[in-house]
């Protein structure tokens, strides 16, 4: 029995990529449970540290600010996260790195071949949830591409985040699949990188609804 889930019953969402006010807006309203923002430079999504207060501060409480880097520098995380409940690093960041701001982090791990899960969720052990990603090498994620997932193993010493190629039409299968703690996803609900559309957004949570009932 896979247990990704953590028994909680219901799988979380997370979108990411969010630029927009008004996807902001369309995002709390639809009932997602975190909004990610790119804080790398190297992003076709990425915002700025003004964007991203202007736009945090329209979410309300209980909704997850998750601010995305990949290896930054540690000056650039700490005036970020101000503004962030919660620190994604995507890169090559070590544990170390990753803990040094002392703010709640997730790791994301790219499913590369060879791989060792179970090792990275022990190297990792301070990670709120492991996200797993697609590989394509020389990038850092955001690809828009799925891996497979029976490669997850059926039970980690974290919670899966779920990522990599997910859209309204594949995210209940992967749910079947994984039963991950939550999935993450940004270009499946995307008109153009960086501008989400609602109709995505509304299908996609409609899907995951579907899929844990
Ligand atoms: O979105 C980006 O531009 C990005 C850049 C660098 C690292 C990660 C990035 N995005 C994250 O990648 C996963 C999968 O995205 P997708 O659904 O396949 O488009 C997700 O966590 C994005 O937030």
């Amino acid at each position: 029995m896979l247990d990704h889930a953590m028994s909680t019953g219901r799988t979380r969402v997370k979108f990411c990529g969010l630029t927009r006010p008004e996807d902001v807006d369309a995002a709390v309203a639809l009932g997602a449970d975190a909004l990610g923002f790119v804080l790398w430079p190297g992003s076709k999504r990425a915002i700025e540290l003004d964007r991203l207060a202007a736009l945090v501060a329209r979410v309300p409480a209980f909704v997850t600010r998750v601010g995305l880097f990949v290896d930054p520098e540690p000056e650039w995380v700490e005036r970020a996260a101000e503004h962030l409940d919660l620190l994604q690093f995507h890169g090559d960041e070590s544990p170390s790195r990753c803990a040094a701001s002392g703010r709640p982090w997730i790791k994301a791990l790219r499913m590369r071949d060879g791989l060792d899960l179970d090792g990275a969720a022990e190297d990792y052990a301070g990670a709120r949830a492991l996200l797993l990603d697609a590989y394509r090498p020389g990038v850092p994620g955001g690809t828009g591409e799925t891996f497979d997932w029976s490669r997850i193993p059926a039970t980690l010493a974290k919670p899966v985040i779920l990522a990599g190629g997910l859209t309204p039409a594949n995210v209940a299968e992967a749910i079947a699949t994984v039963a991950p703690f939550a999935v993450d996803v940004s270009g499946g609900i995307e008109a153009a990188p960086g501008r989400k559309d609602v109709a995505a957004m509304t299908a996609f949570l409609d899907a995951v609804r579907l899929a844990d009932a």
